[in-house]
């Protein structure tokens, strides 16, 4: 756990951050980047300081799904600021991104040098995050460059591990074995294996169907011997939520504590921050059974 020990090489910018989470996907648009969404906001509705980064080089779309788009970062002698999410509820919850320092061609605008691996380098070591609970990042789909930078940029800190996101679907294909494959090899604990779009939640009767097969993300978990960390539905209020921002008076934090996917969310978040997830993978570990 990056914060509590002083390790030498550990930049100066993860000193003051208690847990890492990295949230990784075999294959893109399976909705890694809004479990990344409501992780973030789930720990800040129960008080936690969050700070989420999105290493999403090529689609950072965090901006966009906390209505902080075309906000302006700035830099001062700690380094760049990240972008504070308005809430009035639970703790604080910070936000950076790629996408802040984008022009409107995509191109960079203030970042130093063009290739990705020192761009997540910048990231990791020139952030003024501050004291923090938890920093959740934000990966993209695959196992890319980005991935082994990040790995690298974060040897020092301990990460606590990666939250694997599948669709019932996406449990079929090599992907997401490839992911844990990677997690094992760059030492990233797996803390679980999330169901994306695990049903639909109808918007008229709130009745929960199975349109596609359910189930694969709970036997890809017991195969890798990992824990599973529960199924998310497709809930078209989501969206909604998302879209219905209004500029930055109506967060999303306040908007998604009302919602059903906060308690589906909480009961995930459960199981991490009760250490259940690592616990279990221990007791069920082939090795551990007399
Ligand atoms: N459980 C859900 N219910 C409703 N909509 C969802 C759900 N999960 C994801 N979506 C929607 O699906 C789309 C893709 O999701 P998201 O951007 O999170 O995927 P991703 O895996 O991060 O994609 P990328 O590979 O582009 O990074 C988004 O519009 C998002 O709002
Ligand atoms: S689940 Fe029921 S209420 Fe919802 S659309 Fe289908 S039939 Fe209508």
């Amino acid at each position: 756990m990056s914060g509590e020990t002083e390790i030498s090489g550990m930049p100066e910018s993860l000193k003051d951050i208690k847990h890492i989470v990295l949230v990784l996907s075999g294959k893109g648009g399976v909705g890694k980047s809004s479990v990344t969404t409501q992780t973030a906001l789930t720990l800040c509705l129960k008080g936690f300081r969050v700070g989420v980064l999105d290493i999403d080089l090529t689609g950072p779309s965090l901006p966009r799904m906390f209505g902080m788009e075309k906000r302006q970062v700035y830099q001062d002698s700690k380094g760049w600021k990240p972008v504070s999410v308005p809430s009035t509820s639970g703790g604080e919850l910070k936000l950076m991104s790629l996408g802040f320092l984008l022009d409107d061609r995509g191109n960079s605008i203030v970042w130093r040098g063009p290739k990705k691996s020192a761009m997540i380098k910048q990231f990791i070591k020139d952030v003024d995050w501050g004291e923090l609970d938890y920093l959740i990042i934000d990966t993209p789909p695959g196992t890319s460059d980005e991935h082994i930078s990040i790995a690298e940029e974060l040897r020092w800190a301990a990460p606590d591990g990666a939250i694997i996101v599948t669709t019932p679907q996406g449990v079929a294909t090599a992907d997401v074995r490839k992911e844990i494959n990677f997690c094992r090899k760059v030492n990233f604990e797996v803390l679980g294996v999330v169901e994306n779009m695990s049903g639909f939640i109808c918007p008229y009767c709130a009745e929960c169907t199975d349109i596609f097969s359910k189930g694969g993300g709970y036997q890809l978990a017991t195969e890798f011997d990992v824990p599973f960390l529960g199924n998310i539905p497709i809930d078209p209020t989501f969206v909604e939520m998302i879209e219905k921002q209004t500029g930055y008076d109506k967060s999303l934090v306040d908007l998604y504590k009302d919602s059903g996917l906060y308690v589906i969310f909480s009961q995930i978040m459960e199981k991490v921050l009760s250490g259940e997830a690592g616990k279990v993978a221990i007791a069920e570990h082939p090795a551990n059974s007399a």
